[in-house]
């Protein structure tokens, strides 16, 4: 009898924005306690799965030379975990077509490992359900579930307890890109060594914010972004600091690092103003480079392959 080999799978999964992140204290696992208001971004990864004699990955597209190729990828990680878990063998090919700047800030290695169970429990077609999916993706890193959830919603524990956010309508963001990434462990160590000598700023709870964004308001939003990383990645980088006068000089509603930095995320009062900020942040000199972006956007999906 023929064995018939399944037609590749293509995924795509969504980078965030923090737009609330209020660090607790350190756990003894090693993780921080958070509460975070995650958003999905419009930029997305792409993860392609096709049958190959033995696991493999590549990477092609933004910052690909500062990808692994090997176990340390999130996807190998990604694609072993889910064939052990399903009794599967992981002989596949992992074609990841990266647009999300990698150590940004931005979790795309998490959106690519998250891309990468949605793509492989389709092309294995093992129809598993959600709450597996989402088990294997708070394994996999403390971003991944929501990278598989998208839209918007809060997150306790290290941040893999998640509940959907209501957010109204769609937000306009300019995203300032670092010359160089910024290791996410080093951040929150750096955020330890701050709090042990000053008081470096928390952004509080969320309850104002949650309200904004019910509203659907980026004038009401924008004062209220708040990130207890950012103090952290701009010791680590001090230039930030003038990268986040320059996007709000240009007129940015407000401006945040992203997550562990170094990206940051200007929050725009609507698309024609972001065309505007962006074009002067590129002539800033300020930035690697910037992308625009829109929130919410979907999580991880299946999409049609584009070949
Ligand atoms: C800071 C955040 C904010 O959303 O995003 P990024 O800026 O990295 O995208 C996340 O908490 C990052 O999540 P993720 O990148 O998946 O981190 P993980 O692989 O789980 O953890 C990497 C390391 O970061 C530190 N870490 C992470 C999460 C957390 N709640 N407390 C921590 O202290 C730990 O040192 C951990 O070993
Ligand atoms: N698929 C992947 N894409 C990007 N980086 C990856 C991937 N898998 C593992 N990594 C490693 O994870 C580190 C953090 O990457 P990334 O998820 O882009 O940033 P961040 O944690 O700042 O959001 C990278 O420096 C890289 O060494």
């Amino acid at each position: 009898m023929l064995s018939v080999v399944p037609p590749p799978v293509t995924a795509g999964a969504p980078a965030k924005v923090n737009l609330h992140l209020a660090v607790g204290d350190l756990r003894a696992d090693g993780f921080h306690e958070l509460r975070t208001v995650y958003q999905a971004l419009s930029l997305s990864d792409r993860v392609r799965v096709q049958a190959a004699p033995a696991l493999t990955v590549t990477v092609r597209g933004e910052g690909a030379a500062q990808v692994p190729t090997d176990r340390n990828n999130l996807v190998w990680k990604a694609a072993t975990r889910l064939a052990h878990k399903a009794g599967m063998t992981p002989s596949v090919e992992i074609a990841i077509e990266k647009a999300v700047p990698v150590a940004g800030g931005l979790a795309g290695g998490s959106a690519d490992a998250a891309a990468t169970l949605v793509a492989l429990d389709a092309f294995w077609r093992l129809d598993s359900s959600r709450a597996d999916l989402v088990a294997i993706a708070a394994e996999l890193g403390s971003d991944v579930p929501f990278a598989l959830h998208g839209g918007t919603a809060y997150g306790t524990g290290r941040g893999e307890n998640l509940l959907p956010v209501l957010a109204r309508d769609t937000f306009h963001w300019v995203l300032a890109l670092a010359r160089d990434g910024l290791s996410t462990p080093r951040v929150f160590d750096e955020l330890d060594r701050l709090r042990a000598h000053a008081a470096p700023p928390r952004c509080g709870d969320a309850e104002e914010l949650l309200q904004a964004l019910a509203a659907g308001d980026p004038a009401r939003l924008a004062p209220l972004l708040g990130n207890d990383l950012q103090a952290a990645a701009v010791s680590l980088q001090p230039e930030l600091r003038r990268t986040l006068r320059a996007g709000v000089d240009a007129g940015a509603l407000a401006g945040v690092v992203s997550g562990s930095g170094p990206t940051c995320a200007f929050l725009c009062a609507d698309h024609d103003s972001a065309i505007e900020v962006s074009a002067e942040l590129s002539g800033a000199g300020v930035c690697r480079g910037v992308r625009l972006a829109t929130s919410p956007a979907p999580g991880a999906r299946v999409v049609a392959d584009a070949g």
